[in-house]
Protein backbone atom coordinates (compact mmCIF):
# COMPACT_ATOMS: atom_id res chain seq x y z
CA UNK A 1 0.00 0.00 0.00
CA UNK A 2 1.64 3.08 -0.82
CA UNK A 3 0.20 6.97 -1.13
CA UNK A 4 1.50 10.05 -3.10
CA UNK A 5 2.03 13.71 -1.89
CA UNK A 6 -1.10 15.67 -2.99
CA UNK A 7 1.60 17.97 -4.91
CA UNK A 8 2.21 14.93 -7.01
CA UNK A 9 5.92 14.01 -5.40
CA UNK A 10 7.45 10.61 -5.40
CA UNK A 11 5.73 8.00 -3.11
CA UNK A 12 6.89 9.22 0.22
CA UNK A 13 5.36 6.11 2.65
CA UNK A 14 3.54 3.25 2.90
CA UNK A 15 0.89 2.35 5.34
CA UNK A 16 1.95 -1.05 7.07
CA UNK A 17 0.17 -2.35 10.22
CA UNK A 18 1.40 -4.75 13.54
CA UNK A 19 -0.16 -6.42 16.27
CA UNK A 20 0.92 -3.91 18.45
CA UNK A 21 0.76 -0.74 16.61
CA UNK A 22 -2.61 -1.32 14.60
CA UNK A 23 -1.64 0.91 11.31
CA UNK A 24 1.11 2.76 11.18
CA UNK A 25 3.64 4.52 8.70
CA UNK A 26 6.94 3.89 7.34
CA UNK A 27 9.51 6.12 5.17
CA UNK A 28 9.02 4.80 1.74
CA UNK A 29 12.64 5.82 0.51
CA UNK A 30 15.30 8.30 2.37
CA UNK A 31 13.72 11.32 3.37
CA UNK A 32 15.34 14.64 4.55
CA UNK A 33 14.30 17.38 6.92
CA UNK A 34 12.06 19.63 5.57
CA UNK A 35 10.44 17.65 3.06
CA UNK A 36 6.41 16.99 3.26
CA UNK A 37 5.04 14.04 4.00
CA UNK A 38 1.35 14.64 3.88
CA UNK A 39 -0.61 17.62 3.78
CA UNK A 40 -4.54 17.38 3.40
CA UNK A 41 -7.27 19.45 5.23
CA UNK A 42 -9.37 18.24 7.98
CA UNK A 43 -12.49 15.77 7.23
CA UNK A 44 -14.37 17.82 10.23
CA UNK A 45 -13.55 19.84 13.11
CA UNK A 46 -15.50 21.76 15.68
CA UNK A 47 -15.04 24.07 19.06
CA UNK A 48 -13.66 23.27 22.53
CA UNK A 49 -15.43 24.35 25.42
CA UNK A 50 -13.28 27.20 26.65
CA UNK A 51 -10.92 27.26 29.59
CA UNK A 52 -14.11 29.25 31.82
CA UNK A 53 -17.17 28.66 29.87
CA UNK A 54 -19.25 31.01 32.42
CA UNK A 55 -16.99 34.40 31.62
CA UNK A 56 -16.50 33.24 27.58
CA UNK A 57 -17.47 30.88 24.45
CA UNK A 58 -16.47 30.55 21.38
CA UNK A 59 -18.54 32.19 18.53
CA UNK A 60 -20.23 28.66 16.76
CA UNK A 61 -19.34 30.70 13.32
CA UNK A 62 -15.40 31.45 13.49
CA UNK A 63 -15.12 30.19 17.17
CA UNK A 64 -13.85 33.95 18.18
CA UNK A 65 -14.39 34.41 22.34
CA UNK A 66 -17.64 36.06 22.92
CA UNK A 67 -18.66 36.79 26.57
CA UNK A 68 -20.81 34.47 27.86
CA UNK A 69 -23.52 36.90 29.27
CA UNK A 70 -23.61 39.93 26.86
CA UNK A 71 -22.98 38.39 23.69
CA UNK A 72 -25.35 37.72 20.45
CA UNK A 73 -27.28 34.84 19.40
CA UNK A 74 -28.21 33.08 16.26
CA UNK A 75 -31.21 34.21 15.32
CA UNK A 76 -32.24 30.57 14.35
CA UNK A 77 -30.56 27.96 17.49
CA UNK A 78 -30.20 30.88 19.84
CA UNK A 79 -26.26 29.71 20.43
CA UNK A 80 -23.34 32.61 20.60
CA UNK A 81 -22.21 34.50 17.92
CA UNK A 82 -19.49 37.12 17.73
CA UNK A 83 -22.32 39.35 14.69
CA UNK A 84 -25.55 38.01 12.91
CA UNK A 85 -22.36 39.00 9.91
CA UNK A 86 -20.27 36.00 11.16
CA UNK A 87 -19.89 34.06 7.48
CA UNK A 88 -19.15 31.02 9.47
CA UNK A 89 -23.10 30.83 10.15
CA UNK A 90 -24.03 29.53 6.90
CA UNK A 91 -20.94 28.04 5.92
CA UNK A 92 -21.63 24.31 5.49
CA UNK A 93 -18.17 23.31 7.27
CA UNK A 94 -18.65 25.32 10.33
CA UNK A 95 -22.09 26.36 11.96
CA UNK A 96 -23.99 26.20 8.76
CA UNK A 97 -23.80 22.06 9.25
CA UNK A 98 -25.83 21.89 12.75
CA UNK A 99 -27.84 24.88 13.30
CA UNK A 100 -30.63 23.02 12.32
CA UNK A 101 -30.16 20.50 14.70
CA UNK A 102 -29.41 22.87 17.26
CA UNK A 103 -32.71 24.56 16.54
CA UNK A 104 -34.79 21.54 17.78
CA UNK A 105 -34.08 22.76 21.18
CA UNK A 106 -37.20 25.10 21.82
CA UNK A 107 -36.24 27.05 25.10
CA UNK A 108 -33.41 28.68 26.31
CA UNK A 109 -32.33 29.49 29.89
CA UNK A 110 -29.77 32.64 30.37
CA UNK A 111 -28.51 31.01 34.35
CA UNK A 112 -26.29 28.08 34.21
CA UNK A 113 -25.27 28.80 29.98
CA UNK A 114 -22.28 26.55 30.41
CA UNK A 115 -24.40 23.70 30.81
CA UNK A 116 -26.77 24.64 28.33
CA UNK A 117 -24.22 25.89 25.49
CA UNK A 118 -22.16 22.69 25.55
CA UNK A 119 -19.30 23.54 22.35
CA UNK A 120 -17.40 19.87 22.86
CA UNK A 121 -21.03 17.89 21.66
CA UNK A 122 -20.52 20.14 18.53
CA UNK A 123 -17.50 17.90 16.91
CA UNK A 124 -19.68 15.02 17.28
CA UNK A 125 -22.91 16.08 16.30
CA UNK A 126 -21.14 17.65 12.70
CA UNK A 127 -18.99 13.93 12.86
CA UNK A 128 -22.35 12.67 12.79
CA UNK A 129 -23.84 14.41 10.35
CA UNK A 130 -21.45 13.43 7.73
CA UNK A 131 -22.88 10.69 7.32
CA UNK A 132 -25.25 12.34 4.81
CA UNK A 133 -24.14 15.41 4.05
CA UNK A 134 -20.71 13.73 3.02
CA UNK A 135 -20.37 9.81 2.63
CA UNK A 136 -17.45 9.56 1.32
CA UNK A 137 -15.98 11.52 4.49
CA UNK A 138 -18.21 9.84 6.59
CA UNK A 139 -16.71 6.38 5.69
CA UNK A 140 -12.86 7.59 6.05
CA UNK A 141 -14.09 9.37 9.81
CA UNK A 142 -16.07 5.78 11.09
CA UNK A 143 -12.96 3.27 9.69
CA UNK A 144 -10.77 5.42 12.47
CA UNK A 145 -9.80 3.42 16.01
CA UNK A 146 -12.58 4.41 18.82
CA UNK A 147 -10.61 1.89 21.33
CA UNK A 148 -14.60 0.93 22.53
CA UNK A 149 -13.16 -1.64 23.84
CA UNK A 150 -11.86 0.12 26.90
CA UNK A 151 -14.29 2.80 26.89
CA UNK A 152 -16.93 0.77 28.66
CA UNK A 153 -19.51 1.89 31.00
CA UNK A 154 -18.20 2.16 34.03
CA UNK A 155 -14.82 4.06 32.74
CA UNK A 156 -14.17 7.66 33.05
CA UNK A 157 -14.34 8.58 29.80
CA UNK A 158 -17.64 6.62 28.93
CA UNK A 159 -18.88 7.65 31.61
CA UNK A 160 -18.11 11.62 31.02
CA UNK A 161 -18.62 11.44 27.27
CA UNK A 162 -22.31 10.01 27.69
CA UNK A 163 -23.37 13.06 30.35
CA UNK A 164 -21.75 15.31 28.81
CA UNK A 165 -22.10 15.04 24.81
CA UNK A 166 -24.24 11.64 24.18
CA UNK A 167 -27.35 12.38 26.56
CA UNK A 168 -27.30 15.93 26.20
CA UNK A 169 -27.21 15.69 22.44
CA UNK A 170 -30.26 12.81 22.26
CA UNK A 171 -32.21 14.41 24.83
CA UNK A 172 -32.08 18.15 24.28
CA UNK A 173 -31.54 18.21 19.88
CA UNK A 174 -31.86 14.57 17.74
CA UNK A 175 -34.71 13.34 20.36
CA UNK A 176 -36.52 16.64 19.56
CA UNK A 177 -36.38 16.67 15.74
CA UNK A 178 -39.45 15.67 13.64
CA UNK A 179 -39.49 12.36 11.88
CA UNK A 180 -38.44 13.63 8.57
CA UNK A 181 -35.69 15.85 9.87
CA UNK A 182 -33.98 12.83 11.16
CA UNK A 183 -34.24 11.00 7.99
CA UNK A 184 -33.17 14.22 5.91
CA UNK A 185 -29.86 14.70 8.44
CA UNK A 186 -29.09 11.29 10.01
CA UNK A 187 -29.00 6.98 8.60
CA UNK A 188 -28.59 6.24 11.59
CA UNK A 189 -28.11 7.83 15.06
CA UNK A 190 -27.71 6.07 18.42
CA UNK A 191 -26.27 6.69 21.91
CA UNK A 192 -23.89 3.70 20.57
CA UNK A 193 -23.35 5.15 16.90
CA UNK A 194 -22.30 8.60 19.16
CA UNK A 195 -20.18 6.66 21.69
CA UNK A 196 -17.85 5.50 19.07
CA UNK A 197 -17.85 9.15 17.38
CA UNK A 198 -16.51 10.38 20.90
CA UNK A 199 -13.87 7.28 21.00
CA UNK A 200 -12.91 8.45 17.77
CA UNK A 201 -11.97 11.98 18.80
CA UNK A 202 -10.52 11.35 22.03
CA UNK A 203 -7.85 8.60 19.54
CA UNK A 204 -7.21 10.75 16.97
CA UNK A 205 -8.48 14.16 16.59
CA UNK A 206 -5.37 17.05 17.11
CA UNK A 207 -5.74 20.10 18.55
CA UNK A 208 -5.58 23.56 16.84
CA UNK A 209 -4.24 26.55 18.93
CA UNK A 210 -6.32 29.75 17.39
CA UNK A 211 -4.31 33.39 18.12
CA UNK A 212 -7.34 34.60 19.64
CA UNK A 213 -6.98 31.76 22.27
CA UNK A 214 -9.64 29.23 21.50
CA UNK A 215 -8.99 26.12 20.73
CA UNK A 216 -10.58 23.28 17.61
CA UNK A 217 -10.63 19.74 17.74
CA UNK A 218 -10.21 18.52 14.10
CA UNK A 219 -9.93 14.99 12.45
CA UNK A 220 -7.43 14.20 9.39
CA UNK A 221 -8.10 11.30 7.16
CA UNK A 222 -4.41 10.38 6.55
CA UNK A 223 -2.41 11.99 9.56
CA UNK A 224 -4.38 10.20 12.22
CA UNK A 225 -2.04 7.01 10.94
CA UNK A 226 0.70 8.23 12.88
CA UNK A 227 2.22 6.24 15.58
CA UNK A 228 3.77 8.09 19.08
CA UNK A 229 6.84 7.73 19.42
CA UNK A 230 8.60 9.81 22.50
CA UNK A 231 11.65 10.82 20.08
CA UNK A 232 9.05 11.81 16.97
CA UNK A 233 10.78 12.71 13.68
CA UNK A 234 8.67 14.83 12.05
CA UNK A 235 6.61 17.90 12.81
CA UNK A 236 2.57 19.49 11.94
CA UNK A 237 1.49 23.04 11.35
CA UNK A 238 -2.08 24.26 10.46
CA UNK A 239 -2.97 26.78 8.41
CA UNK A 240 -4.92 29.90 10.14
CA UNK A 241 -4.16 32.36 8.21
CA UNK A 242 -4.83 31.19 4.43
CA UNK A 243 -6.29 34.15 2.77
CA UNK A 244 -8.08 30.92 0.79
CA UNK A 245 -11.16 30.34 2.86
CA UNK A 246 -11.03 26.79 1.37
CA UNK A 247 -7.59 25.98 3.05
CA UNK A 248 -8.63 26.43 6.04
CA UNK A 249 -6.73 24.58 9.01
CA UNK A 250 -4.83 22.52 6.45
CA UNK A 251 -2.56 20.25 7.97
CA UNK A 252 1.11 19.84 7.17
CA UNK A 253 3.29 17.66 8.54
CA UNK A 254 7.46 17.91 7.82
CA UNK A 255 10.36 15.61 8.62
CA UNK A 256 12.44 16.94 10.96
CA UNK A 257 15.38 14.88 11.19
CA UNK A 258 16.31 12.46 8.31
CA UNK A 259 14.32 9.23 8.35
CA UNK A 260 15.72 6.26 6.40
CA UNK A 261 13.86 4.25 4.40
CA UNK A 262 11.67 1.36 6.14
CA UNK A 263 11.65 3.37 9.41
CA UNK A 264 8.73 4.65 11.30
CA UNK A 265 7.71 7.84 10.79
CA UNK A 266 6.19 9.39 14.11
CA UNK A 267 4.32 12.00 16.06
CA UNK A 268 4.48 12.77 19.61
CA UNK A 269 1.25 12.63 21.31
CA UNK A 270 2.42 13.69 24.62
CA UNK A 271 4.89 16.19 26.50
CA UNK A 272 8.24 15.97 25.39
CA UNK A 273 9.16 17.74 29.15
CA UNK A 274 7.34 15.74 31.10
CA UNK A 275 9.62 12.08 32.49
CA UNK A 276 8.77 8.41 31.01
CA UNK A 277 6.46 7.65 34.28
CA UNK A 278 4.26 10.72 33.51
CA UNK A 279 4.40 10.15 29.45
CA UNK A 280 3.56 6.60 29.62
CA UNK A 281 0.50 7.04 32.20
CA UNK A 282 -0.67 9.92 30.09
CA UNK A 283 -0.68 7.79 27.11
CA UNK A 284 -2.51 4.85 28.61
CA UNK A 285 -5.21 6.79 30.57
CA UNK A 286 -6.01 9.02 26.87
CA UNK A 287 -4.57 6.52 23.63
CA UNK A 288 -4.63 3.36 25.83
CA UNK A 289 -1.05 1.80 25.31
CA UNK A 290 2.30 1.63 26.94
CA UNK A 291 4.32 3.47 24.86
CA UNK A 292 8.18 1.21 24.62
CA UNK A 293 9.71 3.64 22.66
CA UNK A 294 13.88 4.14 22.74
CA UNK A 295 13.51 7.21 25.10
CA UNK A 296 11.08 5.28 27.50
CA UNK A 297 13.02 2.23 27.51
CA UNK A 298 16.25 4.04 28.61
CA UNK A 299 16.11 4.64 32.67
CA UNK A 300 18.31 8.11 31.78
CA UNK A 301 15.87 9.23 29.15
CA UNK A 302 19.10 9.55 26.27
CA UNK A 303 21.48 10.79 29.12
CA UNK A 304 19.37 13.76 29.55
CA UNK A 305 18.76 12.23 33.38
CA UNK A 306 14.66 13.71 33.19
CA UNK A 307 13.79 11.68 35.83
CA UNK A 308 16.22 10.74 37.97
CA UNK A 309 16.54 11.77 41.60
CA UNK A 310 19.13 12.10 44.25
CA UNK A 311 19.65 9.35 46.67
CA UNK A 312 16.74 8.63 49.53
CA UNK A 313 19.36 7.73 51.85
CA UNK A 314 19.41 5.11 54.61
CA UNK A 315 19.69 5.84 58.30
CA UNK A 316 23.21 7.00 58.05
CA UNK A 317 22.00 9.80 55.06
CA UNK A 318 22.02 9.87 51.37
CA UNK A 319 25.59 8.88 49.49
CA UNK A 320 25.96 10.98 46.61
CA UNK A 321 24.34 8.26 44.02
CA UNK A 322 21.17 8.84 41.93
CA UNK A 323 17.80 6.51 42.03
CA UNK A 324 16.93 5.64 38.16
CA UNK A 325 14.38 3.22 37.69
CA UNK A 326 15.27 -0.67 37.47
CA UNK A 327 12.87 -1.37 34.21
CA UNK A 328 11.24 2.26 33.21
CA UNK A 329 8.58 -0.26 31.66
CA UNK A 330 7.62 -2.11 34.56
CA UNK A 331 4.66 0.37 36.56
CA UNK A 332 6.18 -1.87 39.54
CA UNK A 333 9.97 -0.87 39.05
CA UNK A 334 12.04 0.12 42.11
CA UNK A 335 14.37 2.74 41.95
CA UNK A 336 17.68 2.25 42.77
CA UNK A 337 20.76 4.17 43.90
CA UNK A 338 23.79 4.06 41.80
CA UNK A 339 26.49 3.90 44.57
CA UNK A 340 24.57 1.99 47.49
CA UNK A 341 22.07 -0.39 48.62
CA UNK A 342 18.73 2.19 48.94
CA UNK A 343 15.85 1.32 46.41
CA UNK A 344 12.47 3.20 46.37
CA UNK A 345 9.35 1.91 45.00
CA UNK A 346 7.63 3.20 41.96
CA UNK A 347 4.69 4.86 43.68
CA UNK A 348 6.58 6.23 46.42
CA UNK A 349 8.60 8.15 43.62
CA UNK A 350 5.06 8.86 41.30
CA UNK A 351 3.61 10.66 44.74
CA UNK A 352 6.76 12.55 45.24
CA UNK A 353 6.85 13.76 41.55
CA UNK A 354 3.27 14.40 41.19
CA UNK A 355 3.33 16.70 44.84
CA UNK A 356 6.83 18.01 43.40
CA UNK A 357 4.52 19.26 40.13
CA UNK A 358 1.86 20.69 41.69
CA UNK A 359 4.16 22.96 43.79
CA UNK A 360 6.03 23.81 40.35
CA UNK A 361 2.95 24.70 38.69
CA UNK A 362 1.34 26.56 41.76
CA UNK A 363 4.58 29.21 41.78
CA UNK A 364 4.21 29.33 37.63
CA UNK A 365 0.67 29.88 37.90
CA UNK A 366 1.05 32.98 40.40
CA UNK A 367 3.57 34.14 38.38
CA UNK A 368 6.55 33.30 40.70
CA UNK A 369 9.20 36.09 41.27
CA UNK A 370 12.77 35.17 41.09
CA UNK A 371 13.30 34.49 45.13
CA UNK A 372 10.28 32.39 44.78
CA UNK A 373 11.74 30.54 42.21
CA UNK A 374 14.93 30.12 43.50
CA UNK A 375 13.57 28.95 47.00
CA UNK A 376 11.70 26.23 45.38
CA UNK A 377 14.90 25.22 43.30
CA UNK A 378 16.59 25.23 45.85
CA UNK A 379 14.43 23.25 48.11
CA UNK A 380 13.44 20.59 45.46
CA UNK A 381 17.36 20.26 44.64
CA UNK A 382 17.27 18.57 47.45
CA UNK A 383 15.41 15.50 45.90
CA UNK A 384 16.02 15.88 42.58
CA UNK A 385 18.67 15.35 39.83
CA UNK A 386 19.78 18.98 38.58
CA UNK A 387 18.51 17.76 35.00
CA UNK A 388 14.84 16.49 37.04
CA UNK A 389 12.15 18.54 34.63
CA UNK A 390 10.50 19.83 37.43
CA UNK A 391 13.90 21.61 37.76
CA UNK A 392 14.38 21.85 34.12
CA UNK A 393 10.96 23.89 34.09
CA UNK A 394 11.94 26.82 37.07
CA UNK A 395 15.14 27.02 35.23
CA UNK A 396 13.63 27.62 32.62
CA UNK A 397 11.19 30.46 34.05
CA UNK A 398 14.68 31.75 35.99
CA UNK A 399 16.64 32.63 33.07
CA UNK A 400 13.60 34.99 31.90
CA UNK A 401 13.62 37.07 35.02
CA UNK A 402 18.13 37.20 35.14
CA UNK A 403 19.15 39.84 33.59
CA UNK A 404 16.27 41.10 32.80
CA UNK A 405 15.11 42.75 36.41
CA UNK A 406 17.78 45.53 38.01
CA UNK A 407 18.16 43.57 41.21
CA UNK A 408 19.62 41.02 38.77
CA UNK A 409 22.07 42.03 36.74
CA UNK A 410 25.16 41.41 38.39
CA UNK A 411 27.64 39.36 36.57
CA UNK A 412 27.49 36.77 38.88
CA UNK A 413 23.91 36.13 38.25
CA UNK A 414 24.68 36.55 34.36
CA UNK A 415 27.09 33.79 34.28
CA UNK A 416 24.45 31.68 36.31
CA UNK A 417 22.46 32.41 33.92
CA UNK A 418 24.65 31.14 31.03
CA UNK A 419 25.43 28.36 32.61
CA UNK A 420 21.48 27.47 32.88
CA UNK A 421 20.65 28.65 29.62
CA UNK A 422 23.97 26.14 27.95
CA UNK A 423 22.73 23.22 30.22
CA UNK A 424 18.94 23.67 29.30
CA UNK A 425 19.88 23.71 25.45
CA UNK A 426 21.97 20.09 25.83
CA UNK A 427 18.92 18.52 27.44
CA UNK A 428 16.22 19.96 24.91
CA UNK A 429 18.44 19.58 21.91
CA UNK A 430 18.83 15.76 23.02
CA UNK A 431 15.43 15.23 23.75
CA UNK A 432 14.37 16.43 20.37
CA UNK A 433 17.27 17.22 18.19
CA UNK A 434 14.70 18.34 15.23
CA UNK A 435 12.61 20.84 16.86
CA UNK A 436 9.66 18.91 16.51
CA UNK A 437 7.94 19.87 19.62
CA UNK A 438 10.58 22.06 22.22
CA UNK A 439 11.59 24.54 19.15
CA UNK A 440 9.87 27.27 21.61
CA UNK A 441 11.91 26.13 24.66
CA UNK A 442 14.82 26.32 22.35
CA UNK A 443 14.08 29.56 20.99
CA UNK A 444 13.52 31.16 24.30
CA UNK A 445 16.89 29.83 25.84
CA UNK A 446 19.23 30.66 22.73
CA UNK A 447 17.22 34.19 23.11
CA UNK A 448 18.21 34.43 26.16
CA UNK A 449 21.70 33.01 25.71
CA UNK A 450 22.37 35.59 22.96
CA UNK A 451 20.89 38.68 25.97
CA UNK A 452 23.22 37.70 28.68
CA UNK A 453 26.53 37.50 26.37
CA UNK A 454 25.81 40.68 25.06
CA UNK A 455 25.20 42.04 28.92
CA UNK A 456 28.56 40.60 29.41
CA UNK A 457 29.98 42.80 26.51
CA UNK A 458 28.41 45.48 27.78
CA UNK A 459 29.88 44.58 31.46
CA UNK A 460 33.21 46.54 32.82
CA UNK A 461 35.87 44.82 33.91
CA UNK A 462 37.07 44.59 37.61
CA UNK A 463 39.02 47.78 37.30
CA UNK A 464 36.41 49.54 36.18
CA UNK A 465 37.28 49.62 32.14
CA UNK A 466 35.46 48.96 29.56
CA UNK A 467 35.85 45.93 27.56
CA UNK A 468 38.22 46.43 24.15
CA UNK A 469 36.58 45.41 21.04
CA UNK A 470 39.32 42.11 20.61
CA UNK A 471 37.78 40.80 24.22
CA UNK A 472 34.13 41.88 23.36
CA UNK A 473 34.19 39.71 19.54
CA UNK A 474 33.92 36.13 21.10
CA UNK A 475 31.00 37.06 23.31
CA UNK A 476 28.95 38.69 20.18
CA UNK A 477 29.70 36.20 17.78
CA UNK A 478 28.75 33.45 20.41
CA UNK A 479 25.55 36.12 20.51
CA UNK A 480 25.25 35.95 17.12
CA UNK A 481 25.04 31.74 16.41
CA UNK A 482 22.60 32.22 19.31
CA UNK A 483 20.10 34.65 18.01
CA UNK A 484 20.30 33.03 14.57
CA UNK A 485 19.83 29.71 16.29
CA UNK A 486 16.63 31.28 18.06
CA UNK A 487 15.15 32.60 14.65
CA UNK A 488 15.95 29.37 13.15
CA UNK A 489 14.09 26.93 15.52
CA UNK A 490 10.93 28.81 15.03
CA UNK A 491 11.01 29.03 11.48
CA UNK A 492 7.63 26.12 11.49
CA UNK A 493 6.16 28.18 14.25
CA UNK A 494 5.57 31.13 12.49
CA UNK A 495 2.12 30.41 11.42
CA UNK A 496 0.97 29.83 15.30
CA UNK A 497 -0.01 32.39 17.18
CA UNK A 498 3.03 31.96 20.19
CA UNK A 499 5.30 31.03 17.56
CA UNK A 500 4.70 33.97 15.63
CA UNK A 501 5.21 36.12 18.76
CA UNK A 502 8.26 34.80 19.65
CA UNK A 503 9.61 35.72 16.33
CA UNK A 504 9.14 38.80 16.62
CA UNK A 505 10.27 39.44 19.66
CA UNK A 506 13.64 38.29 18.80
CA UNK A 507 13.74 39.45 15.16
CA UNK A 508 13.28 42.88 17.38
CA UNK A 509 16.45 42.03 19.46
CA UNK A 510 18.47 40.44 16.40
CA UNK A 511 18.06 44.31 14.86
CA UNK A 512 18.87 45.78 18.50
CA UNK A 513 22.05 43.66 18.21
CA UNK A 514 23.16 44.25 14.77
CA UNK A 515 23.02 47.91 15.47
CA UNK A 516 24.99 47.65 18.40
CA UNK A 517 27.47 45.66 16.46
CA UNK A 518 27.86 48.55 13.72
CA UNK A 519 28.21 51.15 16.39
CA UNK A 520 31.23 48.86 18.06
CA UNK A 521 32.26 48.53 14.46
CA UNK A 522 32.52 44.63 14.59
CA UNK A 523 32.43 42.65 11.81
CA UNK A 524 29.62 39.26 12.74
C1 LIG B 1 -4.20 8.09 16.21
S1 LIG B 1 -4.32 6.37 16.30
C2 LIG B 1 -3.06 5.87 15.19
C3 LIG B 1 -3.61 4.96 14.12
C4 LIG B 1 -3.94 3.56 14.59
N1 LIG B 1 -2.73 2.80 14.75
C5 LIG B 1 -4.89 2.84 13.63
O1 LIG B 1 -4.60 1.76 13.18
O2 LIG B 1 -5.97 3.41 13.41
C6 LIG B 1 -3.68 6.11 17.89
C7 LIG B 1 -3.68 4.67 18.35
O3 LIG B 1 -2.65 3.94 17.66
C8 LIG B 1 -2.00 3.06 18.57
N2 LIG B 1 -0.60 3.51 18.75
C9 LIG B 1 -0.06 4.67 18.29
N3 LIG B 1 1.24 4.77 18.63
C10 LIG B 1 1.52 3.65 19.33
C11 LIG B 1 2.72 3.16 19.96
N4 LIG B 1 3.86 3.84 19.93
N5 LIG B 1 2.65 1.96 20.59
C12 LIG B 1 1.48 1.26 20.64
N6 LIG B 1 0.32 1.68 20.06
C13 LIG B 1 0.34 2.85 19.42
C14 LIG B 1 -2.77 3.14 19.88
O4 LIG B 1 -3.77 2.17 19.86
C15 LIG B 1 -3.35 4.53 19.81
O5 LIG B 1 -4.50 4.68 20.62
Amino acid sequence: MGKETENGGSQIFEIQKSEELGRYLVAARDLAPGEVVITELPLVFGPKAMFDPEATMPCVGCYKPVFTDVGERCSRCGWPMCSGNCPGLTDPRHHGMECDILSARPECVLDNMAEYYRHDALLPLRCVLLQNSNPEKWKQLIEMQSHMEYRTPGSDLYDEADEFIVEYLINNFINKLEDGMKKKYFKEVSKELLHTICGIIDTNALEIRLPDGSELNALYATTYLLEHSCIPNTKHVFGLFSKDKTELYRITLKVVVPIIKGNHIATMYSHALWGTQARRQHLRDTKYFSCKCQRCSDPTELGTYLSAMKCFGDDKGPCDGIHLPEDPLDDETDWACSKCSVKVNNSQINMLISQMGEEVENVQMMGGSVSMLENLLCRLSTFLHPNHYHLYSIKHSLIQLYGRQPSYMSEEIIDKKIRICKDLIAITTTLDPGNARLSLYSAVLHHELHSALLILSKKAKSDGSLKTVDEIIPLLNEAKICIDKALVSLKDDIQETSGNKLYEVIEESKKEFVKYCKEKKVNI
